[in-house]
């Protein structure tokens, strides 16, 4: 076979992804109230709804180093960001979830989460999806680089230059096709494992949708960023 290579704007593309996708992280004191003390299940929706909202924040800072972001339309930007925060905060949150975190914190999170407050009927296919994020043992270049590859899906809802954001995203899926190749040399099909997370993201999303609205149905309180970007009344 062919020696896959990086060329050099791809690897310093690759780079101001990964610095960007690091630069921040769950907040610890955050991450650590979430596994420590009891909680009720209203205080454990408060933690999530504050995490998401970080988690938001943060998104967007890191959407706008994505080289290439900012010189799109300024309404498509928007349009690409209110389009991919559910996705990427639970691509997200199965990286945190999945992360080498000594076994009874990954338990015990996952506890707080489930007294939540959020239907089971959402529980199952959330934890399947963090489950399965972690069985591919992604490498954090492979992380930071599909979760741009997510917010720069030209098909979301009200995008205009279809083309411009097509670009963006064919460039990051040159870079990430060669680094599974060279990250996973034994997994021939690991690149076309990892686009098919992304299918299972978009149910993950559409689940969210219904949610929102029961959440809301049953006065369940959100932000004002998480009310303007999922668009809760
Ligand atoms: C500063 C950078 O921030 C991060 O890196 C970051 C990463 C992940 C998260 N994740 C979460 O907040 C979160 C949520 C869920 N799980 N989960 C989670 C948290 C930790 C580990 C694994 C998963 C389910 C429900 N949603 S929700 O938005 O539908 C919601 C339901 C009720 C109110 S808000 C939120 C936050 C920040």
């Amino acid at each position: 076979r062919e020696k896959v290579e990086m060329t050099k704007e791809q690897r310093a593309l690759m780079k101001a992804i990964v610095d960007a996708y690091n630069r921040h992280q769950i907040p610890q004191d955050v991450a650590k109230k979430l596994l420590q003390e009891q909680y009720s299940a209203e205080e454990n929706f408060l933690l999530l709804t504050e995490m998401a909202t970080s988690q938001v924040q943060v998104l967007v800072e890191f959407t706008k180093n994505i080289p290439g972001f900012l010189s799109l339309d300024r309404e498509d930007q928007i349009a690409l960001l209110k389009g991919s925060t559910v996705e990427a905060m639970f691509l997200r949150s199965a990286q945190v979830f999945s992360r080498k975190m000594p076994n009874g914190h990954t338990v015990v999170l996952e506890e707080r989460i489930r007294k939540s407050g959020i239907p089971d009927e959402f529980m199952t296919p959330m934890f399947n999806f963090y489950k399965s994020i972690g069985e591919l043992h992604m490498v954090q270049e492979e992380q930071a680089i599909l979760t741009a590859i997510t917010i720069l899906m030209p098909d979301r809802p009200y995008v205009k230059d279809h083309q411009a954001v097509e670009r963006l995203q064919e460039t990051m899926l040159n870079v990430l096709r060669k680094l599974c190749v060279l990250q996973h040399p034994q997994e021939q099909q690991y690149f076309a494992r990892l686009l098919g997370r992304l299918t299972e993201l978009r149910t993950l999303s559409h689940y969210h949708a219904e949610m929102l609205t029961s959440w809301k149905m049953n006065d369940h309180k959100f932000t004002p960023l998480l009310c303007e970007i999922w668009d809760v009344q």
